[in-house]
């Protein structure tokens, strides 16, 4: 198959992944309502081009955090690499790298954080769970900074893990081949339990995830890094606002892919009030249903500093490897440099609200 859109990555991965495997990456969480919410608030985005204006270079560059990028359109954290490729992680930060484009590892990789900075010169960021284990917690962000991560996104939408039926129906559980390799075995080994009718990491998740988790938490991981601590997974002005009260470095507008609470709004849909309460004191990033150029350019006009994608790159990891998540990023940089020259916003400090129909 030629592979032209982010969807093709997709064809080619469901062919060459393990069924349980493909649920679990594409599953939502009980009726997939969100998830199916999130693709479609962007089908009903609409946009006001500008005409006779100067496009003759586009500059998609962004700089975010003090590092800069060529690409405003970075890597989502998602868990275990290595379910879709034997490089897992490596591989991905290596593609990432060769686009300019940043990449949030997640907590559950399964490559070391040594080994995958040492892939990439492009800005890495390590996600993190809020574990019963406080100590894993502050080892892991010591590691990430001593591995030259440069800041860390702690996920605020998993007190537990969302009901996804796809992985209790397949009693779906990691391969044992497969490691979260950054965490003591100890910690993981629930997840690779199969057991019929149960997720293994739904339990797993019960197990280790820690659902006390409040914004005075934010105080003792910031305490315990120097590093600048996003928060991913707000929906609300409310929680934006608190973010920043609490001295988040950034916030990630996110549902988790549709994967945690099933009925909660589109990400897309709660862009634009996150932004209005963050009001410009810190970045703002999207995530959610990706998947061209046109997409990243109707959330970046409502607002988002950055985009980030989740599935694809799993997609294009399974598909090719390195060069796969490499392809995958500069070809959705090419559609979005595309649409800005089209809708005459040569620039992404043009890219803003007047572009969208009905938020002008
Ligand atoms: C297979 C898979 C694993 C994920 N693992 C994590 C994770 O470990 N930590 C996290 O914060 N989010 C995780 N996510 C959520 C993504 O970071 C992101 O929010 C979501 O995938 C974005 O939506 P998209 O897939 O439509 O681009 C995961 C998503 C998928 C699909
Ligand atoms: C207990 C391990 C949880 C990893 C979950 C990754 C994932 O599927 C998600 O966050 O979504």
């Amino acid at each position: 198959m030629t592979v032209i859109r982010t969807d093709d990555y997709g064809r080619v991965a469901r062919e060459r992944l393990p069924a349980d495997v493909w649920d679990f990456i594409e599953g939502g969480s009980g009726d997939e309502l969100t998830l199916a919410a999130n693709a479609a608030a962007f089908r009903r985005a609409r946009l006001r081009p500008r005409v006779m204006v100067d496009v003759s270079t586009v500059d998609t560059t962004r700089t975010l955090l003090g590092s800069r990028l060529a690409t405003p359109i970075g890597i989502a954290p998602t868990a275990y690499h290595q379910l879709v490729h034997p490089d897992g992680e490596v591989a991905t930060a290596a593609g990432a790298d060769r686009a300019g484009a940043l990449f949030v590892v997640a907590m559950f990789a399964s490559r070391t954080l040594k080994d995958i900075a040492a892939a990439s010169a492009a800005p890495l960021w390590l996600q993190l769970y809020w574990l019963r284990r406080r100590d894993a917690i502050a080892d892991l962000a010591e590691r990430a900074a001593d591995a030259g991560f440069a800041a860390l996104v702690l996920t605020a939408d998993a007190p537990r893990l969302g009901r996804r039926l796809r992985d209790v129906r397949n009693g779906f559980a990691v391969d044992g081949r497969v490691r979260a390799v950054n965490l003591d075995a100890a910690l993981m080994a629930a997840s690779h339990d199969r057991r019929a009718g149960a997720s293994a990491l739904a339990a797993h998740a019960a197990q280790t995830f820690d659902p006390s988790l409040t914004w005075a938490d934010l105080a003792w991981l910031r305490e315990r890094s120097a590093l600048p601590v996003l928060i991913k997974g707000i929906l609300t002005g409310e929680d934006a606002a608190a973010a920043v009260a609490h001295g988040a470095a950034g916030i990630i507008v996110s549902n988790h892919g549709g994967r945690q609470l099933d009925g909660a709004i589109a990400a897309l849909d709660a862009l634009p009030e996150v932004v209005d309460a963050v009001a410009g004191a810190c970045p703002v990033l999207f995530d959610g249903a990706v998947r061209g150029g046109r997409d990243a350019l109707v959330a970046l006009a409502l607002g988002a500093d950055a985009v980030l994608v989740g599935r694809p790159p799993l997609w294009a990891l399974a598909a090719g490897g390195a060069d796969g998540v490499a392809d995958l990023l500069t070809g959705l940089t090419d559609e979005l440099a595309h649409d800005m020259a089209l809708a005459g916003r040569p620039t992404l400090a043009d890219v803003d609200r007047r572009l969208i129909w009905g938020h002008s």
